[in-house]
């Protein structure tokens, strides 16, 4: 066995825990499990408390392992959304596309707004990624030249002083 076939490149998985809030049947759980599980269904069950999701994701030059939380819209679970938000480095507000009012409310308030479909898949990864990218953690290394050190104006010597 030679040397350059034992060493293996490991890269570092950056977590990102990330949240899926909505209202009751606003398509949550439709959207994360078409993003990880790459599936759809017409009568999806309506989430009881939560549930937990994990998919990685390879943005710039880092590899994202999304822990993604699927709270649960009906009225009684909303007390437990907390629980899951808290510590969260981003957010999905999932709403029905119907809502028209939706895009005004994102761009009033300087929200990344984007339309998916988790039935088509249209969107569904992208919105993902583009979450990843925005987030500093994310962020390509920049090609800094270096530290740029401050000159400090000089210290004035104390004189000192005497025999008047
Ligand atoms: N046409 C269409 N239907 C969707 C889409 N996403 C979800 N649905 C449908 O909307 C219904 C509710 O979707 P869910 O994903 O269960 O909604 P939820 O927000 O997780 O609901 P709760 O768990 O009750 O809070 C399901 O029957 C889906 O088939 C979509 O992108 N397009």
């Amino acid at each position: 066995m030679t040397l350059s076939s034992i060493i293996l490149l490991w890269k570092e998985e950056v977590p990102i825990k990330l949240v899926l809030l909505g209202d009751v049947g606003a398509g949550k759980s439709s959207l994360v499990l078409r993003f990880v599980k790459g599936q759809f269904v017409e009568f999806q069950e309506s989430t009881i408390g939560a549930a937990f999701f994990s998919q990685t994701l390879a943005v710039n030059d880092a590899t994202v392992k999304f822990e993604i939380w699927d709270t649960a819209g009906q009225e009684r679970y909303h007390s437990l959304a907390p629980m899951y938000y808290r510590g969260a480095a981003a957010a999905i507000i999932v709403y029905d596309i119907t809502n028209q009012e939706a895009q005004a409310y994102a761009q009033e308030h300087g929200l990344f707004f984007m339309e998916t479909s988790a039935k088509t898949a249209a969107n569904v990864n992208d919105v993902f990624y583009e979450i990843a990218k925005r987030l500093p953690r994310v962020q390509p290394v920049q090609n800094s030249a270096g530290m740029v050190l401050m000159d400090r104006p000089a210290e004035r010597v104390a004189s000192t002083s005497c025999c008047s």
